[in-house]
């Protein structure tokens, strides 16, 4: 499903490169839940950024779905993303003038699924969500957990094939972030979603099948995780 072969990205200040992924090859199969962990700095975000096309490389080969990333339009890349990846903020990032459900619905008018679709969709996932008295709220009249829950539910309702989560449950508070977890797990066994996250906590990281260990931009250890 991803094949990152050598990736390096770099930010030149003054004309000095400042590496911040080095060397990066791995695999990542459909069906996989991977932990990128790693102190503060690492990359991490980075990486995750790659995997999402939302960041180019600067060198290295990112193949996704069997398509060379480097080599696509950048039309063709949107379109990749939006049938495929399901991106979740740590800080949510939903829209404040949008209600809950229209917040929902966004990807959908991106993607031009027709309104009866759109409507049916927004109103399984509420309802699968728990939220349907929340629907006409705005994310400012919401808790942070219930606002993740809003950015989850805008990151599946395209039905991606990939969830890249960069810190979900870090403005959370221990039980909300159980929930998530506990969420993203249901996701991954049950209806064989990739999910790659990244994540500070070691809880966190055992929910999934693998951990990336990130030091300076380069991968130290790819350690599974025994359940
Ligand atoms: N646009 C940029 N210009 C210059 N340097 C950048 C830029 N974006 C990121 N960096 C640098 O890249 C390095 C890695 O950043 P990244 O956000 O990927 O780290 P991280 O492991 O996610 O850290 P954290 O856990 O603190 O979020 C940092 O040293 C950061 O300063």
């Amino acid at each position: 499903m991803i094949t990152l072969s050598n990736i390096e990205k770099y930010y030149s200040n003054k004309g000095i490169k400042n590496y911040v992924l080095r060397h990066v090859t791995t695999q990542i199969h459909p069906g996989e839940f991977v932990s990128i962990m790693g102190p503060s700095g690492a990359g991490k975000s980075t990486l995750l950024n790659v995997l999402g096309m939302l960041e180019q490389p600067t060198y290295g080969k990112y193949e996704f779905m069997g398509e060379d990333v480097s080599l696509l339009k950048e039309s063709k890349r949107i379109e990749l993303y939006r049938h495929h990846i399901g991106f979740v903020f740590q800080a949510y990032h939903l829209i404040d003038e949008m209600t809950v459900a229209e917040n929902i619905e966004a990807p959908l008018l991106y993607k031009k699924v027709g309104g009866a679709e759109r409507k049916s969709r927004v109103a399984d996932i509420l309802d699968r969500f728990n939220i349907v008295a929340k629907k006409d709220l705005f994310p400012n009249q919401l808790s942070g957990g219930q606002q993740q829950l809003v950015g989850i539910a805008r990151a599946l309702v395209a039905q991606p094939s990939i969830i890249l989560a960069d810190e979900p449950t870090g403005n959370l508070q221990s039980t909300q972030a159980l929930q998530i977890m506990d969420l993203f797990k249901k996701l991954n066994q049950e209806e064989g979603i990739t999910i790659i996250q990244v994540t500070h906590s070691e809880v966190n990281a055992t929910y999934g099948s693998r951990i990336l260990h990130l030091l300076d931009g380069v991968i130290k250890e790819d350690e599974a995780v025994l359940t």
